[in-house]
């Protein structure tokens, strides 16, 4: 058994454990701060209705279901409850595809109703006489009038990264929209989940997307006798703005919380709860204790904050501070990558040091807002085909797992999956893909100086995996139609220069960018790190370094001014640059167990000083500037 089902149980565990025993069955929300123990409740759920409702289950072939925010933590519960058969754990857009999939005809008259709004969409543009770009929407019209005519031919579709309906494949927003659709329209859809999932756990819920919510909601309104709904999540700890944050708590639900952090420090304690109360005045209590031989003592840990000058100076000044925790604490894990975690809100930085400066500038500079929140998680969709398919391709290939490298080319490749290939055909098919994946393979090499282009050329070539329509729009450069003069921005022309350095960056740079993403470096985003902790965290505060005007630092701490919008925002109590600042940086310092790290670049030190030291997040004394680096001398191109 795991360290989480064996932690001792809380009031929570118990309130829930006599929750699940209730029949009828009663849905609940467990609403609780940042290491309070929600995933550890919901492992402990999973685990008390494994064994205690296991023949009931097994009869009726049920399975309890548990949605999680990524594969990583799926993988993790799964762990966690030993990989029981009776435990579904899955990520929600795969949970909501095990759901709809067999539902194809519906599938189709939906994808079909899709195209025809698009195409409703775009003869309004037409028709609307300031219209500059009237023949290329016509083409636009025409080249979704003849993917009406394929799509009604398919018999089914699937689900992939992104959407490309005239090859039946269905990407990640179309699911969610798709499969909730279908749960509100289809009754019958909603008895089937009630029946195969008697319980279905969200896990993060705060981060769920309200119409996932609202159709799960649904089925609990009808079936709740025989169902039961369980939220797990913190409002205060909402990343995207997609997110459905507080969910809101059904009559007949139980509402569970816990009061204690079990994750942080004492100091870091301070910390986090300081930054949470101008919120909603949550203090968590009793922090994190370690036992010493066979005594529990609470576990003391550090809190402090670097205020230094944005300069060129920058990445030198983290090491320089690394350097002088290694002084302060006489401990020299500050200096190793595995020992600490350094959270960045955009990674210029760690792009620099990783080796993906151009791919970060090409996916951040002047790109599309969803370019800048892709690339925060490698969801962008231009990154796909490498995140998907280039890289794990490559990576099997270069340990010799031939078969695994089948295996993906049989689930990716239309080559084997549009045609069901026999003898010679199959022989034939296979041999060109291999030559694929060797050219691949030499233009990955770290010293290959094979552009992004060149890659996604040969998987063109050799159809190796199927490409998102619009980048097959980028690469033929065919209806790349441009917004209309009136609009606010020009998107779609910001988005084609952007693809232009895309296409041009360094292929390779994708094998340190992987790296981030996979938390194989010691950066991560203070976005990406929901659920994780960390003994050391160093985060990093810069406007400067980033354009995501989501979130600002220096309008957080009162630096710089709020501009017109984010006043009408506050003023009428809409989520705003502050609020969403404060989450983001509630959660980063929230990941650490013991020390904690805060380094702020800013334009005005002085001001920032003062400002900061009314806060009350750090002690006065855990307060400290450049001067205090002056004696830590190290190389300045580090
Ligand atoms: N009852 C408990 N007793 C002691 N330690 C616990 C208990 N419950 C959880 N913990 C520990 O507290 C830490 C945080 O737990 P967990 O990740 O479950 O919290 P969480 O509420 O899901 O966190 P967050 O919302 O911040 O991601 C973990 O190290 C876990 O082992």
């Amino acid at each position: 058994m795991t360290k989480r089902i064996n932690s001792p149980d809380t009031e929570a565990d118990i309130m829930l454990r006599k929750c699940l025993d209730r029949t009828p069955r009663t849905s609940f929300v467990m609403i609780a701060g940042a290491g309070s123990g929600k995933t550890t409740s919901l492992v402990k759920a999973l685990s008390h209705l494994v064994s205690t409702k296991s023949n009931e289950l097994r009869r009726k072939g049920q399975q309890v279901a548990c949605i999680t925010y990524t594969e990583i933590a799926a993988k993790e519960i799964r762990n966690d409850v030993a990989n029981s058969p009776l435990v579904h754990v899955s990520t929600i857009h795969s949970f909501l595809w095990t759901i709809g999939s067999p539902f194809q005809k519906d599938i189709k008259k939906w994808v079909i109703q899709r195209i025809a709004e698009k195409c409703l969409e775009i003869q309004e543009k037409i028709n609307k006489p300031r219209t500059r770009t009237r023949d290329r929407l016509v083409l636009e019209l025409d080249r979704l009038k003849s993917q009406l005519g394929i799509v009604e031919s398919l018999h089914y579709f699937n689900y992939g990264t992104g959407s490309n309906y005239a090859k039946g494949i269905l990407g990640h927003d179309d699911i969610i929209k798709l499969v909730t659709s279908l749960i509100e329209e289809h009754k019958m859809l909603k008895a089937i989940i009630s029946q195969k999932y008697p319980y279905i756990f969200v896990d993060e819920s705060q981060d769920t997307f309200p119409n996932i919510v609202s159709s799960l909601k649904l089925v609990d309104h009808i079936f709740g006798k025989d169902f039961c709904l369980g939220f797990f999540g913190d409002p205060m700890q909402k990343i995207f703005p997609t997110g459905i944050g507080e969910i809101a708590i059904e009559n007949s639900w139980e509402r569970i919380t816990k009061p204690e952090n079990f994750r942080c420090s004492q100091r870091v304690l301070k910390t986090v709860n300081a930054i949470r109360k101008p919120a909603d005045g949550l203090e968590q209590t009793r922090g994190r204790f370690e036992i010493i031989e066979g005594k529990e003592f609470p576990v003391e840990g550090s809190s402090q904050i670097f205020i230094l000058p944005i300069n060129d100076f920058r990445t030198s000044n983290v090491k320089r501070v690394q350097q002088w925790s290694t002084h302060k604490f006489d401990d020299d894990s500050w200096l190793l990558d595995d020992k600490i975690k350094v959270l960045v809100v955009v990674h210029r930085m760690a792009a620099k040091r990783l080796g993906f400066p151009n791919l970060y500038s090409a996916m951040n500079d002047n790109s599309p807002s969803s370019f800048k929140d892709g690339l925060l998680d490698g969801t962008a969709w231009p990154l796909k085909p490498f995140m998907n398919f280039v890289l794990p391709l490559i990576n099997l290939h270069s340990s010799n797992l031939n078969f695994e490298v089948l295996n993906i080319l049989r689930a990716q490749s239309p080559k084997l999956t549009k045609n069901i290939l026999k003898g010679d055909d199959l022989r034939i098919s296979l041999a060109e893909l291999k030559k694929g994946v060797d050219r691949l393979a030499e233009m990955m090499r770290s010293d290959s100086t094979a552009t992004v282009l060149d890659v996604l050329k040969i998987i063109q070539e050799y159809e190796m995996t199927s490409l998102d329509e619009r980048l097959l729009d980028h690469l033929n450069e065919t209806n790349l139609v441009e917004t209309d003069e009136d609009d606010d921005e020009n998107l779609k022309a910001t988005e084609i220069s952007s693809m232009q350095n895309y296409f041009a960056c360094p292929a390779n740079e994708f094998l340190g960018y992987k790296k981030y993403c996979d938390n194989e470096s010691p950066f991560a985003t203070q976005q990406g790190i929901k659920g994780a902790e960390f003994d050391k965290v160093i985060t990093i505060l810069d406007d400067d370094e980033g354009t995501n005007n989501l979130f600002s630092y220096d309008k957080y701490f009162g630096i710089s001014s709020l501009s017109d919008v984010d006043k009408k925002n506050i003023a009428e109590g809409k989520d705003n640059v502050i609020s969403r600042t404060r989450r983001l940086f509630y959660v980063s310092c929230s990941r650490a167990r013991k020390d904690l790290i805060v380094i702020y670049f800013t334009s005005n030190v002085p001001e920032a000083l003062r400002l900061i030291s009314e806060t009350g997040i750090f002690q006065k004394e855990s307060i400290f500037l450049e001067k205090d680096l002056a004696s830590i001398i190290i190389a300045d191109n580090l």
